[in-house]
C-alpha cells in the first residue's frame, strides 16, 4: 500500500457526476495539479438500483458483499433487511450477512444489555433467582418475534426450538457462576454470545422462509490458542483466514448469516474490544474472504455534516477519511466502531454507511483519501500545489468536515498541593481512574492544575465518586457536572489558519461558556468543553457559520501558504 502526501482536489459532486473525465481534464490543466473524483460507485459494485434491471440468471453474480445489521435494525426493520436489502444485493453479488444481537426499541433494552444485566445480578446475594427475569424477558421477546415473522410453521418450530436452546445454555453458564460466585471475562463472553446466535437464527429463518436460501454460522468457537494472546497482527490473520475456510465451506447458492460475535478473545471481548463488536466481527469477515465492500447497515443514510437529529440543516457525506470517522465515533457521533477501519482499509476494502429505511441511497463511503481501492492502482502523485484560486472555487473549499457533541462529560480539576506538578503526580491521577476504569477524553495542564473531561455516565457515578476521593491524596479537587464536549473534526483542518479560533469566536458569539479547549496532535480535531444545556445552540452555530458558509462569514479562516492536501465541498 503506498500513500501520498501531495495535493489532491476531490472535485464537487456536481462536476464529477456530470462530465468527470472531461472536467478532471480542465481543472488540472487550469490548476496545474492532480484531480481526483470520488464516484462513489467507479469500482467493481453494482448499485441496488442497477441490479434490480439484471437477472441473476444473466449476469455471473460479482465479489463479496460483506452486510452487517446492528441490533436495532434486526428489531425494527428484519423484513426490509430480507426483501429489499439483502435480496437485491444477492442478485449481483456474493452476500453474507453479520448481525448482532436483537433490540426491539433501543440498544440500552436490547439483548446484549440484558445478557451483561443477568450477568451483573447473578452473584446478588439477596435475590439469586434475579437473572432468570432478565432470561425470561429475552426468551419472550425472541419467541414472539418468531411467531409473528416467519409464516412456515417448520421453520418457525425449529426456530423456537433452537432459540429456547439457545437461551437454556446461556442459563447454564449463569447457574455454574453463580456457584462459582464468580463471573470471569471469558464466562461473560460466553454469555453475551446468545445475543447474536439468537438474533442470526432469526435472521436465517427469515431469509429462508422468504425464499433466499440462507445458512446460519456461529463463529462462537473460531478463536483458537493457536492465535495468540494479544489482539495483534497475528491474532486478526488468523482470524481471517479461519473466517475464509468457514465462509467458503458454505454451498454458493446460499447467503451466510454469521455471528456478530466472533468468539471468547485473549481479554474478554468486552474489555478488548468494547460495545459494538459486531463492527469489528463483519471487518474481519470481508478482510477473510476479500470482500469488495464492507456495508454497515444503520438507520441513517451515512455520516452528516451534524448529529441530524439535533441540526435541520446538517447534509449527507459523500465520503470521509478513516482517521475523521474514528474521531467522530468517538467524540459522539457513533457510526462505526473504531476497531473496524484498520483492517479493511489495509486490505484496501472500502466501508459503505447505509440506510435499512433508504436501501437505494448511496451512504456515505470511509476510505482513505489517498490509497486506490482494491482492484485499483493507488492514484498517482499529483505534480505541484494549487497556487491562485478563482473565488468560485475558493468558496467551494472545505473547512471541517462535521461537528459532534458528546454527553456526559464530567470536568474534574486537580490543584496539586506541592508548588509545581511533582514528578508522579500524573502517574497517580492516572493509575486512580485505570483502578476504577475512568476514561479520559481531554486533558489540559498548568504548572499547578491538571483539568480533565472524563465520560461518566448515569452507572459510573459510583465509580466517579471514589476516584473523586482518592484523588483528593493529591490536591484539592474540584467537579462540575453536566457538561458535554463540542468537537470539529476534520482532516483539512490542518490546512487552515484561524480554524480554532473561528469555532471558539463561534461561541463567543452565542455566549456560550468554554470550560476547556484540546486540540489533537493530528489535527484533524478540535475540541472543547461547555455546558451541556448549550449544546444543540452551539453545534447550530458551529455547523452553520463554520462547515456551511465559512468563507463568506468573515471569520477569518485562511489557507496556509502551502497547502498540501485540499479537498472540494461535496455532499
Ligand atoms: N454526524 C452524524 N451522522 C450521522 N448520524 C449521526 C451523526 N451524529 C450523530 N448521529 C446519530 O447516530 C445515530 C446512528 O444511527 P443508528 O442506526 O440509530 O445507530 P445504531 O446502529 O447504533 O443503532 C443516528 O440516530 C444519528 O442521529
Ligand atoms: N450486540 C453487541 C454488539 C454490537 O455491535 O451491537 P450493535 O451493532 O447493535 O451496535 C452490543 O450491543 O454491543
Amino acid at each position: 500500500m503506498t500513500t501520498h502526501p501531495h495535493p489532491q482536489v476531490l472535485l464537487p459532486r456536481k462536476l464529477a457526476n456530470v462530465h468527470p473525465t472531461s472536467n478532471s481534464l480542465k481543472f488540472e490543466k487550469l490548476f496545474q495539479c492532480h484531480v481526483i473524483t470520488d464516484s462513489t460507485h467507479n469500482y467493481n459494485l453494482q448499485t441496488s438500483t442497477q441490479s434490480n434491471m439484471s437477472s441473476p440468471a444473466l449476469t455471473a453474480r460479482r465479489g463479496w458483499v460483506i452486510q452487517k445489521f446492528g441490533g436495532t435494525s434486526v428489531g425494527k426493520f428484519p423484513d426490509k433487511i430480507a426483501d429489499d436489502v439483502v435480496k437485491v444485493w444477492n442478485e449481483s453479488n456474493r452476500v453474507a450477512v453479520v448481525c448482532s444481537a436483537r433490540s426491539s426499541h433501543t440498544k440500552t433494552e436490547g439483548t446484549t444489555s440484558r445478557l451483561l444485566a443477568s450477568a451483573d445480578v447473578v452473584l446478588d446475594a439477596d435475590d439469586d433467582n434475579q437473572y432468570l427475569q432478565f432470561l425470561e424477558k429475552i426468551t419472550v421477546d425472541h419467541v414472539e418475534n418468531a411467531m409473528e415473522k416467519i409464516q412456515s410453521k417448520k421453520i418457525q418450530d425449529k426456530l423456537i426450538e433452537d432459540t429456547h436452546h439457545e437461551i437454556e445454555e446461556a442459563r447454564k453458564l449463569l447457574y455454574a457462576s453463580q456457584i462459582i460466585g464468580e463471573v470471569s471475562p471469558k464466562t461473560l463472553d460466553c454469555i453475551m454470545s446468545c445475543g447474536e446466535k439468537l438474533s442470526c437464527l432469526f435472521m436465517a429463518a427469515l431469509l429462508n422462509d422468504r425464499g433466499i436460501p440462507a445458512e446460519y454460522v456461529d463463529l462462537s468457537n473460531v478463536v483458537t490458542r493457536d492465535f495468540g494472546t494479544v489482539l495483534d497482527a497475528t491474532f486478526y490473520r488468523s482470524l481471517a483466514s479461519k473466517l475464509l475456510e468457514i465462509i467458503s465451506a458454505i454451498d454458493s447458492s446460499k447467503v451466510p448469516v454469521v455471528t456478530g460475535y466472533f468468539g471468547t478473545i485473549p481479554g474478554g471481548l468486552l474489555n478488548g474490544v468494547g460495545r459494538g463488536y459486531t463492527d469489528l466481527c463483519a471487518a474481519l469477515v470481508a478482510v477473510g474472504v476479500d470482500a469488495d465492500e464492507l456495508q454497515i447497515w444503520k438507520e441513517v443514510d451515512g455520516i452528516f455534516t451534524a448529529d441530524p437529529r439535533k441540526v435541520t440543516d446538517a447534509r449527507l457525506l459523500q465520503s470521509v477519511t478513516p482517521e475523521e470517522a474514528s474521531e467522530l465515533t468517538y467524540y459522539g457521533s457513533e457510526v462505526i466502531h473504531p476497531f473496524t477501519m484498520e483492517q479493511v482499509i489495509k486490505a484496501r476494502i472500502p466501508i459503505r454507511i447505509k440506510n435499512v429505511e433508504n436501501p437505494t441511497g448511496e451512504g456515505t463511503i470511509i476510505y482513505p483519501q489517498n490509497v486506490g481501492r482494491k482492484g485499483e492502482a493507488t492514484p498517482p502523485h499529483p505534480p505541484t500545489a494549487v497556487e491562485r484560486l478563482p473565488s468560485s472555487i475558493y468558496n467551494k473549499i472545505k473547512t471541517a468536515t462535521a461537528v459532534t457533541a458528546k454527553s456526559d462529560i464530567v470536568v474534574v480539576n486537580i490543584h496539586s498541593n506541592k508548588k509545581t506538578l511533582s514528578h508522579g503526580f500524573l502517574a497517580h491521577i492516572f493509575s486512580t481512574l485505570d483502578k476504577y476504569r475512568l476514561v479520559v477524553d481531554l486533558i489540559s495542564t498548568s504548572e499547578v492544575y491538571v483539568s480533565m473531561a472524563l465520560y461518566v455516565t448515569k452507572t459510573d457515578r459510583k465509580l466517579l465518586r471514589s476516584t473523586v476521593e482518592e484523588l483528593k491524596r493529591f490536591g484539592e479537587v474540584e467537579v462540575t457536572h453536566d457538561m458535554a464536549i463540542v468537537s470539529l473534526v476534520g482532516i483539512h483542518m490542518k490546512q487552515l489558519i484561524g480554524i480554532a479560533g473561528a469555532m471558539f469566536k463561534t461561541l463567543a458569539d452565542e455566549r456560550i461558556n468554554i470550560e476547556m479547549i484540546s486540540q489533537g496532535a493530528n489535527e484533524i480535531n478540535i475540541s472543547c468543553v461547555i455546558n451541556k444545556d448549550d449544546t444543540v445552540k452551539a453545534l447550530n452555530a458551529i455547523h452553520s457559520k463554520i462547515i456551511t458558509d465559512p468563507f463568506k462569514s468573515n471569520l477569518a479562516i485562511e489557507l496556509t501558504s502551502k497547502v498540501s492536501e485540499l479537498r472540494l465541498d461535496q455532499y
